[in-house]
Order: C-alpha cells, then sequence, then structure tokens
C-alpha cells in the first residue's frame, strides 16, 4: 500500500556582524544554526537525536540535542560546513546526515550595517519510505503545536513560485536554441 510518510524541514542559520571584531577572541560574528519542522508539530514523538558537529576547534564541537528545538547559538569569526546528524525514534530506521555551510558574510548594505540579520535558510523534506508499523503511527500521530514557535524567514512558497518559473523560462530558452540549430 502507498505509506511513504514526508517530513518538511526547514534548516540554515541566521548570523549578525557584531560591527567589529571583538578585542578578546577576535570573533566578528553571532550565529545561530537550526533545524526545524516546516510545520508547527512536536517532532520528539520521531526524532530521537540531532547530532549538530562544528568546526573541530570549538569547545564541545559536537552538539546533542535530544528535544526540540534542535538549534545552536554561537559566536565566530569564520565559516565553516555544519554536519547534522538526525536519529530517528525507530533504530531500523537509517539516520539523515545533512550537509550546511555556515554562512556570516553578505553583500546586502543592510546587513553589514547591522541593521537586519543575514538568513540563509534551506527547505527539504524527509522521506520516510514503508516505515514500520510502530514508526508509522509515530509520525503520523505528531502533536501539533498551537503556540506558533516555528515560523519562517523566508517565504518558501513564493520562492518555489520564483524557481518553477526560472526552470520554465529556462526551458525556453533551450527550446528556441535547439530550433534555431
Ligand atoms: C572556525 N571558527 N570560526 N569561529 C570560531 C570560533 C571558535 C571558538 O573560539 C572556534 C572556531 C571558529
Amino acid at each position: 500500500k502507498n505509506s511513504t510518510i514526508i517530513k518538511p524541514i526547514v534548516y540554515g542559520n541566521t548570523a549578525k556582524y557584531f560591527g567589529k571584531k571583538r578585542e578578546e577572541d577576535g570573533h566578528t560574528h553571532e550565529w545561530s544554526f537550526y533545524l526545524k519542522p516546516y510545520e508547527n508539530e512536536d517532532t520528539s514523538g520521531y526524532i530521537q537525536r540531532v547530532q549538530i558537529k562544528l568546526h573541530d576547534s570549538y569547545p564541545n564541537s559536537n552538539r546533542v540535542l535530544t528535544k526540540p528545538p534542535y538549534e545552536v547559538h554561537e559566536t565566530g569569526w569564520g565559516e565553516f560546513e555544519i554536519t547534522v546528524k538526525i536519529f530517528f525514534a525507530d533504530p531500523n530506521e537509517k539516520p539523515l546526515t545533512i550537509f550546511h555551510l555556515l554562512k556570516l558574510f553578505s553583500t546586502d548594505q543592510d546587513v553589514i550595517q547591522g541593521k537586519k540579520h543575514l538568513v540563509n535558510e534551506y527547505y527539504d523534506e524527509i522521506i520516510f519510505h514503508e516505515p514500520s508499523q510502530f514508526f508509522y503511527q509515530l509520525l503520523t500521530n505528531a502533536k501539533p503545536l498551537t503556540n506558533g514557535i516555528y515560523k519562517h524567514d523566508t517565504d518558501f512558497k513564493e520562492k518555489e513560485l520564483q524557481t518553477l518559473d526560472k526552470m520554465e523560462n529556462a526551458r525556453h530558452l533551450i527550446r528556441n536554441e535547439i530550433n534555431d540549430l
């Protein structure tokens, strides 16, 4: 039977420039990395823990979160790859690894002047194909969160439309070029 469960997620980072380099440690930015469900639901029923691996030179660089919100708040001076590993409540479900390049620097004047946060976030989907009976229950009975804690800076629906338009335009361009051959 058709038992594929899709869980939309949003992950990424925000960053804010201090305005200058901090004397004592040379840090220039505060930043946050986060992983959250796209819809407001309690993920703790089906996510057992989330490991967020920072650059090795951060103290305690492997941040383990056993309940939401799955966030890391830090300060620093450099951009680097963050590796996220999501472990699920069903031990037979393979953990999922996500890679994210921390972004601190922007060319947007408002961001440079510290007037607004840099937001670098992505929409993705965790697809569970033929989950076990036990896990299917956990996935489908996730409690909706009433306090609406998750709001997204990015209007992903709008971004989807814009991306689809770009793809359509690209198809027309290619078709015209092929016709002109
Ligand atoms: C790569 N990077 N960027 N900023 C950093 C801050 C620390 C902690 O002092 C360690 C590593 C860092």
